[in-house]
C-alpha cells in the first residue's frame, strides 16, 4: 500500500479548481512507454503546464499496471531534473470495476475513472459511489462517466452516441460524490470520428465535420454550474501526419477529429480536462514511417523513437499552448 503523496504526485481537485475559473483544460494524455513519458513530461515542463498522465486498461496489458506507476513517479522527479516543477496527476482511464480502481489507489494512483457508463443507470450510481467512498478515503479523485461515447471504448462497442441525459447530472453528482464527470457530446474514441459522408467540404476541399453537442454542455453546466466536466475523445487527427503515414507507406483512409477550436471553446468553459490519445499515436506513427522510408537500413530503435519522441513533444506543446490553454498554468 503506497500513497500517491509519497510520490510527489497530486491528486486533480486544484487543478480542475483553478482551470475552470481560469478557462482552460488540462490535458490527459495516456502513456504507455518510455517516450510517451519523456514527451509528456518535457513538453509540460517547457510550456509550465500542469498534465494528468493517464493509464488504460490497454496500457496495463502492454506495459504492467507497476512499471507504469513506477514511471510515473520518476516523471516527477525528470520534472525536477528539466529544471520546474509541475502538477502531475496520475489516472486510471476507464477503469472498469471497483477492484481494479482499489488496486490502483493502493498502489499510488492519485485519480481514477470508474466507467459505469455502460451499465444501467442505478447500477452506475452504485458502482461509481462504491469507488468514490474508498478513493476519497485516501483523497483519491474519482472521475464518472454519463452518456456514452459512439465508437470502441475498450473492449465495449457502441454504435451511436447515447448523449448524456442533462436531466440526469445533478442527481448522479450528488448520489455518488465524483469529482468530476465525463459526458458524451459527440466525440468518440480513435481516428476515425466523422464518416466523409457525414461532413461537408471548405473552400479549400478540407473536410469539416458536423458540430458537437454545445447545447448539451451548455445545459448540463446550467444544471451544476462549476463542476468539473471532461471531454473524452478529443484528439484532433491533424492532417498532417495522416498525409506523412501515407506518404511513405501507411494506409489510413477518412480519418476525421475533432478540430481544435471546438476543443478552445469547450476548455473556455466547464470542461476542464480534456483526453487526447490518438493524436499521439498518429505523431509517432508518422515520425517512424519516415525514418523507415528515408533510411531503410537504419535498426537502432532510438533512431526512430528518437525522433517519434520529438514530434510527440511538439505536438503536446502545441496542444497546452495554442488549445487547452493549460500553458503557463504550472
Ligand atoms: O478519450 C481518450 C482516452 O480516454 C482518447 O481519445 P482519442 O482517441 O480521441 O485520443
Ligand atoms: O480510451 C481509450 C484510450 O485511447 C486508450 O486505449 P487503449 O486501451 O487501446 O490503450
Ligand atoms: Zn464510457
Ligand atoms: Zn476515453
Amino acid at each position: 500500500m503506497v500513497s500517491y503523496k509519497e510520490l510527489g504526485l497530486v491528486n486533480s481537485k486544484e487543478l480542475f479548481k483553478k482551470a475552470i475559473e481560469g478557462g482552460y483544460a488540462i490535458p490527459a494524455f495516456n502513456f504507455n512507454n518510455l517516450e510517451q513519458l519523456q514527451a509528456i513530461v518535457s513538453a509540460c515542463v517547457e510550456t509550465k503546464s500542469p498534465v494528468i498522465m493517464q493509464v488504460s486498461s490497454g496500457a496495463r496489458k502492454y506495459a504492467n499496471q507497476t512499471l507504469l506507476r513506477y514511471m510515473a513517479q520518476g516523471a516527477v522527479e525528470y520534472a525536477k531534473e528539466l529544471g520546474y516543477e509541475i502538477p502531475i496527476v496520475l489516472h486510471l482511464d476507464h477503469g472498469d470495476s471497483f477492484e481494479l480502481c482499489k488496486s490502483c489507489i493502493d498502489s499510488g494512483f492519485s485519480s481514477v475513472m470508474i466507467d459505469g457508463s455502460h451499465l444501467p443507470y442505478e447500477e452506475n450510481v452504485a458502482l461509481t459511489k462504491k469507488v468514490v467512498e474508498y478513493a476519497h478515503a485516501h483523497d483519491v479523485t474519482v472521475e464518472g462517466e454519463l452518456g456514452v461515447l459512439a465508437g470502441v471504448e475498450d473492449d465495449v462497442q457502441a454504435e451511436h452516441h447515447t448523449y448524456t441525459e442533462p436531466d440526469e447530472v445533478v442527481d448522479f453528482v450528488t448520489r455518488t460524490g465524483v469529482d468530476s464527470l465525463a459526458i458524451s457530446i459527440g466525440t468518440s474514441h480513435g481516428a476515425y470520428k466523422f464518416t466523409p459522408e457525414q461532413c461537408t467540404r471548405d473552400e479549400n476541399g478540407v473536410l469539416v465535420p458536423p458540430t458537437i453537442r454545445f447545447d448539451i454542455l451548455e445545459e448540463i453546466e446550467k444544471r451544476i454550474p462549476g463542476f468539473p466536466i471532461v471531454l473524452h475523445g478529443s484528439s484532433s487527427v491533424p492532417q498532417q501526419y495522416v498525409e506523412t503515414i501515407n506518404k511513405y507507406g501507411g494506409k489510413l483512409k477518412d480519418s476525421i477529429g475533432i478540430p481544435e477550436e471546438w476543443l478552445r471553446r469547450a476548455a473556455s468553459s466547464a470542461v476542464c480536462k480534456i483526453n487526447i490519445d490518438s493524436d499521439g499515436r498518429l505523431a509517432m506513427t508518422a515520425a517512424v514511417r519516415e525514418v523507415f522510408a528515408k533510411d531503410p537500413a537504419e535498426f537502432d530503435p532510438r533512431k526512430y523513437l528518437g525522433p517519434a519522441r520529438e514530434e510527440l513533444k511538439k505536438l503536446y506543446m502545441h496542444k497546452t499552448i495554442n488549445v487547452l490553454g493549460s500553458a503557463g498554468k504550472a
